[in-house]
């Protein structure tokens, strides 16, 4: 069924320029993937996809054959279609996981990365450049923090775009960091030793933007009582950072757009104009490229702000994180890491985090004053699946193939399904019986059995 075998490229070159945001949407009908594997034993391979069903595993007569000692005998099918990708996990021993996240079944986005044993494979539309960034050996950059693939990737793109001069545009959700990752090129830029200036640019009200970005001399207008440097000028030799720029009207736009490339501002109400050296940090939550489609953004300054662009994932696509990213959280609570426990742990990692690291450190901080009362739902995740039957070895000694964090969160996941289950057996599905015989609150009890999907709706 599969037809070459290619290398993936050297990772040398304008990495810098590789844009590591989530890639396209499908479109169907003509939608070609390729799976590239990026670690494990066959790191460098690449499978074209073309329609058809794929059986991947260590077995030698899978269509995909993986020689990781890790990877089950049968451990995923591939169902490719003209207009999409579907991965099922059969039963595989140590589970498929794609961004951190196990699954048994799944619509698999392209771009995404999927983890079967230490083998990690990466869904690339044709045509794209299969090469990944190199990753970053760093786990935080200036006080962005993280060990996932994505996150490492970003920290290698900024690692390289830091040291130049070139203007930036951040684009990611609330909450995933967009102004720690502006200050962090500011520290490690050339301009350290300058200001770093915020301009906050949905804060601002609309009749004063001009004024704050540009400044303005004495008597422009109502209210102006004397000369006032913009941001513009109070960053000069350092960086300026636009928060929000996605937020700029329309008829302030062109201003800004001249300003940039000029690099020189004339105060609102002046004749002359005043030269800046600044580096402009932009960013913005909103999807901008359909704003300049939709003509709620100019395309041209879009461009100019785009010089060099990062995009920040969103949590829920690097779960992996969550350990560090709380431990972060907590050490800046002052707080030692076992202020929380490894259960509260496990709960916050199948959380989806809609607010981001923000969310997740408010999380953080009320659960440690009020107790697990204060922990979020979690949305029903997936049953678990069983182990095939013909696979005799027992999870706790496969466990010991993986990565020690891993393999922990394994053995607490299976320690709690099965207490849970024989709590609720014992307790003939009374809830309020099972929390006391178990000495936990009766709503965290709830969260555990919903989550493990053990929920009866008794008492
Ligand atoms: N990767 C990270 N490592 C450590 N802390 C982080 C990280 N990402 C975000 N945070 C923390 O989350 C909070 C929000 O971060 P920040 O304000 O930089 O996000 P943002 O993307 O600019 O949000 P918004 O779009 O809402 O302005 C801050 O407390 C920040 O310290």
């Amino acid at each position: 069924m599969l037809c070459t075998v290619a290398s993936l490229g050297d990772e040398d070159g304008d990495d810098a320029l590789v844009r590591t945001d989530a890639l396209p949407a499908l479109r169907s009908p003509r939608f070609r993937v390729k799976l590239a594997v990026l670690s494990g034993p066959d790191a460098g391979k690449t499978y074209p996809l073309a329609p058809g069903r794929y059986r991947v595993g260590s077995e030698a007569t899978s269509d995909i054959v993986l020689p990781d000692r890790s990877v089950s005998r049968q451990h995923l099918v591939l169902e490719v279609r003209e207009d999409g990708v579907r991965a099922v996990d059969p039963g595989s021993r140590n589970g498929s996981f794609c961004e951190g996240m196990r699954f048994s079944e799944l619509e698999v986005r392209p771009g995404a990365t999927l983890t079967l044993g230490t083998t990690e494979l990466k869904l690339v539309p044709e045509g794209e450049k299969t090469r990944a960034l190199p990753l970053s050996s760093r786990s935080s950059f200036g006080g962005l923090v993280g060990n996932s693939r994505r996150m490492r990737e970003v920290f290698t793109l900024l690692e390289r775009l830091a040291q130049g001069e070139s203007d930036v545009l951040i684009q990611g959700e609330t909450g995933t960091g967009k102004e720690l990752c502006a200050e962090a090129i500011h520290t490690h830029g050339m301009r350290s030793k300058g200001p770093f200036v915020i301009a906050d640019l949905a804060g601002i009200p609309p009749q004063l933007l001009e004024s704050e970005l540009f400044g303005h001399v004495k008597g422009a207008f109502t209210g102006a009582h004397g000369d006032r440097a913009g941001a513009f000028e109070r960053a000069h030799g350092g960086t300026l950072f636009l928060d929000e720029v996605g937020e700029l009207p329309l008829e302030v736009q062109p201003r800004l757009l001249r300003v940039l490339e000029r690099r020189q501002v004339k105060r609102v109400g002046a004749n002359d104009y005043r030269t800046f050296h600044v580096r402009v940090v932009a960013a913005t939550h909103q999807d901008l490229e359909g704003a300049v489609k939709q003509g709620r953004f100019r395309g041209d300054l879009f461009h100019r702000l785009a010089v060099l662009r990062v995009v920040l994932p969103p949590l829920r696509e690097r779960p992996d994180d969550i350990p560090l990213l709380i431990d972060t959280v907590l050490a800046r609570l002052g707080k030692p890491p076992s202020a929380l426990s490894d259960v509260t742990r496990a709960l916050l990692t199948q959380y989806p985090w809609p607010g981001n690291v923000r969310e997740l450190r408010n999380v953080v901080d009320r659960v440690v004053s009020l107790g697990e009362e204060a922990l979020p739902d979690i949305p029903d995740v997936p049953a678990p699946v069983p182990p095939p039957e013909d696979d005799s070895e027992s999870t706790q000694s496969l466990a010991l193939d993986l990565p020690f964090k891993e393999a922990k969160e394994r053995l607490i996941e299976g320690f709690e399904r099965d207490y849970l289950r024989n709590l609720v057996e014992r307790c003939e599905g009374n809830v309020s019986r099972a929390a006391r015989e178990a000495g936990i609150d009766r709503v965290y009890l709830r969260k555990l059995l919903r989550k493990h999907g053990l929920e009866s709706g008794g008492p």
